[in-house]
């Protein structure tokens, strides 16, 4: 019994799958060993066949699953195609949407400077109202005995453009007169030249030797330029010239005259031009080979009466404002019946949006063709269409941007705060030597700055336009003379004017017009010296400003301050192309935030008049 018992050990099950209630569990039935082989066999063999099936069948599924995968990554990367084309699409949608609102902006500024432009253009001709009632047009300039000397008539246009070249000088018009590099070519008479040259006036400024033959040839004239560069003499030598070829063919008597008028927007430039003009014409009729040639200063704030020896004389040349010169017209006390020469100096501020009526009623009192000129240091390209198509066959001289700053100036720009600027001042007035001039927006402003210097014991003298004219023409007077040392201005009331030497200019409050900056700091740095501009800004000043005050710095390669420098240009993030304003010639804004055209709306709602187009 005992094998029976090892084989039961042995092949008994661990854990019977079945088991009723009462069976012995370790019941273990005898298979013989033949039968137990062959049943393993067929098991192998049941086995085998398994295996091979489920072999296939798992290769079936791997390939089901291969495929399905395959399948899977298929649609997978079809979608990611998809999904890239798509997001793609989308982008370039997207760009599109995003060009096309910067495109929308962009145009929406354009359209707005396009019908501020279309405004502008629809102003009224700059010529008389007899003259645009009856159609008047002329065509052809006013002929002029004057030639140029025969070598320089010779030359071919590629040698005029050389010398133009040479001196930065750009023209635009047809049959441009040549540019002459000598005075003495221009044929001016000995004792003007010898007064010239005493006076260190030796070769013509650039706007002069283009500018002097294009006035003597009677062409009209677009003239800019820099501040202190010459301008003057360009305007007034070939009024001095014309009136003395219409004398020496008949003396004027009493009652004649005049035969040109120069327009000043100030008083106290009238009056600078009046006072050259004279000087000249004394010079001239030194030595009595030339007549004397009168002149009459026609301003407000003066009494005629001090001029009754003028008038009572042929007339030869009126320096003029707008105000008083309409009242003497219409008062008769001269007339313009042989008037031919009209000479506007800072002619943009003359006929801007608001101002251009008086000009137009001074001009009706012509009789005759006149010769027109224009004269700036800034002159905005829209004021330049205007005027052009205002003058018969214009001749456009431009040295440098119009309205760039003068490049002998040495600009430097401080944050001031605003309790600080007033003993700052006393600070800054020890940069140089005098005399120096102080530039303050506001007349208040002015009067407390000159108050406070008197009190620190600062030789000042005052300016601005509540003053009255014997207060202006003091200040001007002793600020000229060198008895005061500094002098304490309203922007308005010292453009344009010509002193002597000014070593530094003091810009206490930053004007909104970079206009205005450009020909205030251009009181120093004048005939070639060099001068230094120092600006206050702060916290009060428009970034705006600030932005046309940076441009400007850097298009003449001054320093900017680094509070300049982290202004951004809005204009910039539209991807704008970034060009000046064609109203004010600003370079940090666009024409629909021009604060000039602002302030001429304003003016023009006040229906007011500035005193500094006074002259009333
Ligand atoms: N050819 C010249 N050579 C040297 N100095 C000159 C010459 N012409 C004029 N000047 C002097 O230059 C100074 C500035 O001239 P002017 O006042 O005519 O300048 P401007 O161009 O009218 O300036 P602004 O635009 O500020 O009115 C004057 O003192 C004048 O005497």
């Amino acid at each position: 019994m005992e094998p029976s018992t090892k084989r039961r050990r042995f092949q008994r099950s661990p854990s019977p799958v079945y088991k009723l209630d009462g069976e012995d569990d370790s019941y273990d039935p005898y298979i013989p060993v033949a039968q137990r082989r062959q049943q393993k066999l067929a098991k192998l063999k049941s086995w085998g066949a398994n295996a091979e099936q489920r072999a296939r069948k798992e290769q079936d599924e791997i390939d089901e699953r291969e495929d399905a995968q395959r399948e899977e990554e298929l649609l997978r990367e079809k979608a990611r195609k998809e999904r890239t084309l798509l997001l793609e699409a989308q982008e370039v949608h997207m760009k599109k949407a995003a060009e096309a609102s910067k495109k929308t902006e962009s145009e929406k500024a354009e359209e707005a400077d396009a019908e501020i432009l279309e405004a502008i253009k629809s102003r009224r001709k700059l010529a008389s109202d007899m003259e645009l009632a009856k159609g008047i047009q002329y065509t052809e300039p006013l002929k002029t005995s004057w030639r140029p000397p025969r070598y320089v008539r010779e030359r071919s246009e590629e040698q005029n453009q050389k010398i133009r070249d040479k001196y930065h000088i750009l023209v635009d018009g047809e049959d441009i007169p040549p540019p002459i590099e000598h005075f003495v070519d221009m044929k001016i008479p000995e004792p003007i030249l010898d007064f010239l040259k005493a006076n260190r006036i030796v070769s013509p400024t650039p706007i002069q030797l283009q500018g002097i033959p294009t006035a003597f040839s009677g062409r009209d004239i677009i003239g800019i330029a820099f501040t202190g560069s010459g301008k003057t003499l360009a305007f007034c030598l070939p009024l001095i010239m014309l009136a003395l070829e219409e004398e020496t063919k008949l003396p004027f008597v009493r009652g004649e005259g005049p035969v040109g008028i120069i327009l000043c927007p100030s008083r106290e430039l009238a009056n600078q031009t009046y006072e050259n003009v004279v000087t000249w014409c004394s010079a001239l009729a030194k030595g009595g080979k030339y007549p004397q040639l009168n002149t009459l200063l026609c301003i407000g704030g003066i009494s005629m009466n001090e001029q009754s020896h003028v008038m009572s004389k042929g007339l030869h040349i009126v320096v003029a404002t707008p105000g008083r010169l309409i009242d003497m017209l219409e008062k008769k006390r001269f007339t313009f019946n042989n008037c031919k020469y009209l000479c506007m100096d800072e002619a943009d501020r003359m006929i801007d949006l608001g101002f251009e009526d008086d000009v137009r009623n001074i001009m009706s009192f012509f009789k005759r063709q006149r010769q027109t000129l224009l004269f700036s240091a800034t002159m905005p390209r829209k004021i330049q269409d205007f005027a052009q198509e205002s003058l018969i066959r214009p001749v456009l001289v431009n040295v440098g941007r119009a309205g760039a700053a003068n490049l002998d100036v040495l600009q430097v720009v401080e944050y001031v705060k605003q309790e600080a600027k007033m003993v700052y001042l006393l600070e800054c007035l020890q940069k140089t030597p005098p005399p120096v001039i102080i530039f303050s927006e506001n007349k208040n402003e002015v009067d407390d700055i000159q108050e406070y210097l008197l009190l620190k014991g600062v030789e000042a003298v005052a300016i601005h336009g509540s003053k009255t004219q014997e207060e202006r023409q003091y200040a001007i007077k002793s600020f000229k003379s060198g008895a005061k040392d500094v002098m304490v201005a309203s922007g308005v009331a010292s453009k344009g004017l010509d002193f002597n030497d000014i070593q530094h200019v003091i810009i206490f409050s930053m004007p909104k017009e970079i206009e205005d900056y450009v020909h205030q700091i251009g009181r120093t740095g004048r005939s070639g010296k060099t001068g230094i501009a120092t600006t206050f800004v702060n916290m009060n000043t428009p970034e705006q400003t600030l932005l046309d005050l940076k441009y400007l710095l850097m298009e003449a390669g001054q320093k900017v301050p680094p509070f300049l420098t982290t202004i951004e240009d809005p204009r910039a993030a539209h991807g704008g192309i970034l060009k000046g304003c064609s109203v004010c010639g600003g370079l940090g804004h666009g024409i629909s935030n021009c604060p000039k055209l602002e302030d001429a709306k304003r003016r023009e709602m006040a229906s007011h008049r500035g005193d500094d187009l006074g002259g009333y």
